[in-house]
């Protein structure tokens, strides 16, 4: 298997060109999940104060044998911390559960408009990240607009915005702005939750002429798009399968034909009316 390449952020911190989602990876079995990605090559857990999980990805950090300096911790604020200070206390009180002392890269987890505190938040970010505690700072499910209001605001652009991403909802515009931006595209849910994506005859064609899996068809898609994928699986073997993309590239035609596939999103989660604390 190649290894999982990098990138360089907006920051200057290294960020791996595809990760591990954790949600629902938990207690023995969860840690032992992600020993065994790390064992294969994956550098990026991706948790969140909300998945409850955090305990188990410090532990597999610890467990892993691999030098922390080369793993890289996301974890995010869920809601009902949001404010400056809020933004701060949560990011201390991850980094007592996780067991670490700096996270690589924390998220705004939502941007909740209602509640009209993410300006603050971020401030608060920015100062975590001054005071060391974290390494990068960025946003999760950010609209352009929401993005260029904490640009405005502070001066200072996320290094990374996590959103929704798959050939379902491929996000053309949003990533042309992150890329005007500097900003690196992250997808969540890439495989669109193994929903009938994976049964799709283009995806399956595509597959046979490239001879890899349907899976590794759509996460190199992520990959050419310029975006961070990070598949959650609790199975090594598929775990080996959804990192080993880098070995073969998808035509220009490929890339824009599994993009036409859009149909929307999964399910109702637009951050301007989904809101989650
Ligand atoms: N910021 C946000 O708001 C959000 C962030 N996320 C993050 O994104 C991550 C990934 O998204 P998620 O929603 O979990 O969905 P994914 O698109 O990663 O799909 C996960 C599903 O696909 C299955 N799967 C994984 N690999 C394969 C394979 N090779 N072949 C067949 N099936 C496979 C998994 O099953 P199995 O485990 O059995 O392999 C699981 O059922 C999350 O874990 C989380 O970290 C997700 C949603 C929102
Ligand atoms: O997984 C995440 O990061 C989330 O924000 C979840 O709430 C996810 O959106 C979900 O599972 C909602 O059904």
């Amino acid at each position: 298997m190649n290894a999982i390449p990098t990138v360089i952020l907006n920051d200057g911190a290294w960020f791996p060109e595809l990760g591990l989602g954790t949600y629902n990876l938990r207690g023995e079995e969860g840690i032992e999940a992600m020993v065994a990605a790390i064992d294969s090559g994956y550098r990026l857990l991706d948790t969140a104060v909300n998945y409850e999980n955090e305990g188990e990805v410090g532990e597999a950090v610890r467990r892993s044998g691999v030098d922390r300096d080369k793993l890289l911790v996301t974890s995010k604020i869920p809601g009902r911390h949001h404010g400056r200070q809020e933004a701060i206390d949560s990011i201390k009180g991850s980094l007592d559960v996780l067991g670490l002392d700096r996270i690589d890269l924390h998220l705004i987890h939502w941007p909740n408009p209602s509640v009209g505190r993410y300006v603050e938040t971020w401030r608060g970010m920015i100062e975590a990240r001054d005071l060391g505690l974290v390494r990068s700072i960025g946003v999760s499910n950010f609209t352009e607009d929401q993005l260029t209001e904490l640009i405005e605001e502070t001066g200072v652009a996320p290094a990374v915005n996590q959103v929704e991403l798959h050939p379902y909802f491929p996000q053309e515009a949003l990533r042309a702005f992150h890329r005007t931006h500097g900003i690196r595209t992250e997808s969540w849910s890439p495989l669109a939750r193994r929903s009938e994506l994976l049964t799709e005859q283009l995806i399956h064609e595509l597959a046979t002429v490239h001879d890899v899996t349907p899976t590794q068809v759509v996460l190199r898609w992520h990959t050419q798009l310029g975006s961070t994928p990070i598949p959650k699986s609790a199975d090594p073997d598929r775990q080996r399968e959804n990192a080993d993309v880098f070995g073969f590239t998808l035509t220009e035609d490929q890339v824009a034909a599994i993009s036409a596939l859009e149909r929307g999103r999964l399910w109702d989660g637009d951050p301007l009316t989904h809101e989650e604390m």
